[in-house]
């Protein structure tokens, strides 16, 4: 008997079911060291992007580090090769330096002004085009909202200068007919937060004067090289914006008495004082631009700067009394919610405060009431306010120097 061939074809469904569990064993196999092979690769990337992570750390150090402020400005005349340009530095001299390679070089065409760093002279920044460096140097307000009343313990002072400066704006015929030159500048000196810069909006508003604001320190410190053209272009603004009042807040930093030494620095403050003395003996008295500068240290103060023609007013701005302690917690609290407040007691509790001090209480009390859920501020609040704020001041104290300086 013949039997069908059942072995054969078990044999061979057994075979092609080995066949396909080999073949589906190594497809496995394969995938399985596919995934060994990509998890390695992939230890590797982790490890190789965990040090490019530690590098970019070190080198956005090293660029922060070659960022400091002060840089010194200049300007691109030429680009001599791919990353070497001819530079016209703001402190004179033309140099030939690199463009570091953090900066885009296709920005860097004849024109462009650029950061230079202090010791390697190379560009590690570009000034933006649109906003012109020396906005940033200046704050001008075409209306200044201070008046007089928002100003206490300060009668004397506000006094003096409506007569030396608002006078002269609003009525230039009364020294005309007099025959004498009104002052052309007018020096407030005192301790930090009397009230000075308050003194010089508030005679810009009275006299619907501009107001352009510079800061001493900020000319010689952050614009280097550039302090001579800022003080150029105050003036020139400030005649385009008659009247106006130009108001140079701690001016002690460029005109403090002239060293020996001559380091860059002092030769940069100094050519920044020449140009301001220039521009002093250059305008016209009578004219409608007045300028008003504040310092904390008038012990300092080249005595050129205070000849007549030049500061010859000089107004003390001192720490309040008492009773301008009052007057300016009541000008600070007109609009507070008060409940059982004595500002007498507290005016005669806070000598040595000045008026930036008496307002920091005022905002620190509401603030005190804010927190506890109130609308209302008590006298509580204004004692814990005055702790507060006199525990910064005991922080940060300083002695007043008191004024040597005699006018011949
Ligand atoms: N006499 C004052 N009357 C009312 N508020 C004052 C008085 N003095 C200072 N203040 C308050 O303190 C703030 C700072 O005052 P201001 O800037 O005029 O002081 P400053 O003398 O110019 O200070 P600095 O010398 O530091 O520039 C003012 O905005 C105001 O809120």
């Amino acid at each position: 008997m013949v039997f069908p061939s059942y072995e054969n074809d078990d044999v061979e469904e057994k075979n092609k079911v080995n066949i396909e569990e080999f073949k589906e064993k190594t497809y496995v196999a394969e995938l399985e060291s596919k995934v060994l092979r990509m998890e390695l690769e992939n230890r590797d990337l982790n490890r190789e992007n965990a040090q490019l992570k530690k590098e970019n750390e070190i080198l956005k150090r090293e660029l922060d580090k070659l960022r400091i402020p002060p840089l010194i400005l200049g300007t691109v005349i030429d680009r001599v090769e791919d990353r070497k340009v001819v530079v016209k530095s703001s402190t004179g001299p033309s140099f030939l330096v690199t463009i570091s390679n953090f900066v885009n070089k296709d920005e860097i065409v004849p024109g462009a002004r650029v950061c230079l760093n202090q010791q390697t002279l190379a560009i590690v920044d570009i000034l933006p085009k649109e906003k012109d460096y020396r906005a940033m140097a200046m704050e001008v307000d075409e209306r200044p909202n201070i008046s007089f009343s928002d100003i206490g313990g300060l009668e004397e002072q506000i006094k003096e200068v409506k007569e030396v400066v608002e006078l002269p704006l609003t009525h230039p015929e009364l020294f005309e007919k007099v025959g004498i030159e009104p002052p052309k500048g007018v020096l407030l000196y005192g301790p930090p937060g009397t009230g000075k810069t308050l003194l010089a909006k508030a005679v810009a508003h009275e006299t619907n004067a501009s107001f352009i604001k510079i800061v001493g320190s900020e000319l010689v410190k952050k614009f280097i090289g550039e302090g001579a053209k800022l003080v150029k272009d105050v003036f020139k603004l400030a005649k385009e914006k008659a009247p106006c009042i130009i108001f140079i807040d701690e001016i002690d930093a460029v005109a403090s008495r002239r060293t020996e030494s001559l380091t860059g620095g002092d030769r940069e403050v100094q050519r920044t004082l020449m140009q301001l003395l220039a521009e002093m003996d250059g305008f016209e008295s009578k004219g409608d631009v007045k300028i008003i500068a504040a310092t904390n240290r008038p012990d300092i103060l080249d005595p050129a700067i205070l000849r007549p023609g030049r500061f010859d007013r000089i107004i003390e701005v001192p720490a309040p009394s008492e009773e301008g302690r009052l007057e300016i917690l009541k000008i600070h609290t007109k609009n507070m919610n008060l409940k059982h407040v004595d500002l007498k007691k507290i005016a005669k509790m806070t000598e040595g405060c000045v008026g930036a001090d008496l307002k920091a209480i005022c905002t620190e009390a509401g603030m005190f009431a804010i927190r506890d859920g109130r609308e209302y501020v008590t006298m509580d609040d204004f004692l814990a306010a005055i702790e507060k704020v006199w525990a910064k001041k005991r922080d940060n104290k300083t002695d007043r120097p008191t004024l040597h300086v005699m006018y011949g």
